[in-house]
């Protein structure tokens, strides 16, 4: 049964005198068999009678109706009956009409598999047939499609998400009118967006969501992430085989052939963070323009790619390389451990165990600081974790002098790499 703690909260609402149910998704995938992550109750209790039957609370969104209590370790939205959506972007009510109905608030859902609602003894209460729709797979919205989509225009992209997630089909009506309110999607947040979209690439069957939205046209108000998913359909088996977020989006970009800058202005639009940006950046780097070989004569590549990179990004890059190559199957594993291996093997891995420092560079050639010492430090890092040179003051230092004109004859920089002179 769902957590003991939601157990205690609506028990305690209902000792109080009001309804109280689990309601949404948690419902969906209990009744799925499904991990249940976030526990949603409704009740007809209002935001004020559930501050005060819980004093441990925090009122995350009371102009909704919402009340977040905690309990033994435990937090969940507790939300009164209402009618309007109240999700909207553009047509956000200024105040939510509460209901005392529990079939009122379910009315008001997006889908039929998350308007149920079940009390504390497992009772279900299924107005619009939602476990029929999931006994037969279908997302199929409650009532008017058209009317639901315009409401929250986000809901366009939940339906392709349930359905790659669930591995439903769409009901005629909702799959119409989600080519009908398309462009309803201009009104939506790129956050927003971004959300739904990563769950869908990140879900079991992230296929069956693209060809929802290529079929509907759902993203023609993003043209640029309209191409992407068109191009990138053929490979989005692939996708599912890898793990992280950025492998999979990069996995899109590099199949769509986007250019790096191309890449990037599009994980712009969708607002990533710069952390996400720089690592889908650096893996579609080091595919597109390192391509470090599989082949073992070749292996300085991969060699390069650790010691620049590290270990982590380049399980991540193998990853990815093999995605776009094989339809690889059990295979993952084993490169990975070879990736890790080859890194296990390398003799020095950080400058930290380099003989010298940039403060023996200094006082060896006499100069004064600047980008050069970075510069021959890796160089000299390259030299004996690659090249197997020796790991000893008196030839790096010879080395550092050699390639500190090397680079001052490169920059044409040498009054500022010579400045005491
Ligand atoms: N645009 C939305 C978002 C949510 N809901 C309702 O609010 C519930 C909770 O929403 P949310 O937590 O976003 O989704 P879940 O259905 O719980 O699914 P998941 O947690 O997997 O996103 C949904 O089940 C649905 O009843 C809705 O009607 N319209």
């Amino acid at each position: 049964m769902l957590k003991e703690q939601a157990l205690y909260v609506l028990a305690q609402l209902e000792e109080n005198g009001y309804e109280a149910f689990f309601v949404g998704g948690c419902v969906r995938d209990w009744l799925l068999k499904r991990p249940v992550h976030d526990i949603d109750i409704c009740t007809n209790a209002q935001p004020c009678d559930i501050m005060r039957i819980f004093p441990d609370h925090i009122p995350t969104g009371l102009q909704h109706g919402t009340v977040s209590v905690k309990h033994d370790g435990a937090i969940f939205e507790v939300t009164t009956y209402r009618a309007e959506a109240a999700y909207s972007d553009h047509r956000r009510p200024d105040e939510v009409r509460f209901v005392s109905d529990l079939r009122e608030d379910l009315a008001r859902r997006d889908f039929t598999i998350n308007a149920m609602a079940m009390d504390r003894h497992g009772r279900l209460s299924d107005p619009f047939s939602g476990q029929t729709d999931l006994l037969s797979g279908l997302v199929r919205t409650v009532g008017s499609a058209q009317e639901r989509f315009t409401e929250d225009a986000l809901r366009l992209l939940r339906a392709a998400r349930f359905a790659a997630q669930l591995q439903f089909d769409l009901d005629s009506k909702t799959e119409q009118a989600l080519a009908d309110c398309a462009d309803l999607l201009r009104h939506i947040a790129p956050e927003r967006v971004r959300v739904e979209l990563c769950k869908l690439i990140g879900s079991d069957y992230p296929w069956h969501g693209v060809a929802i939205i290529n079929r509907a046209e759902l993203l023609r108000v993003y043209p640029e992430l309209d191409q992407l998913f068109k191009l990138a359909a053929p490979y989005m088996h692939r996708v599912r085989k890898l793990t992280s977020l950025a492998e999979k989006w990069a996995l899109l970009l590099y199949a769509s052939g986007a250019t790096n800058e191309a890449a990037l202005s599009l994980v712009a639009l969708l607002r990533m963070s710069n952390r996400e940006r720089d690592k889908i950046a650096l893996l579609l780097h080091i595919v597109t323009e390192m391509r470090p070989s599989w082949d073992e004569s070749e292996s300085i590549g991969w060699e390069h790619a650790l010691l620049r990179y590290g270990p982590e990004t380049c399980v991540e890059a193998n990853h990815l390389l093999q995605a776009i190559w094989w339809e690889q199957d059990e295979a993952t594993d084993s490169h990975s451990q070879s990736v890790i291996d080859t890194y296990e093997r390398l003799p020095v891995k950080s400058l930290k165990e380099l003989a010298v420092t940039g403060k023996d560079l200094l006082t060896a050639t006499d100069k004064t600081a600047g980008p050069w010492i970075a510069h021959t430090l890796q160089h000299l890092l390259e030299q004996v974790a690659l090249y197997h040179k020796p790991n000893t003051p008196e030839w790096l230092l010879a080395e550092g002098r050699k390639e500190v004109e090397r680079y001052e004859h490169q920059t044409g920089n040498t009054e500022r790499v010579s400045g005491t002179s």
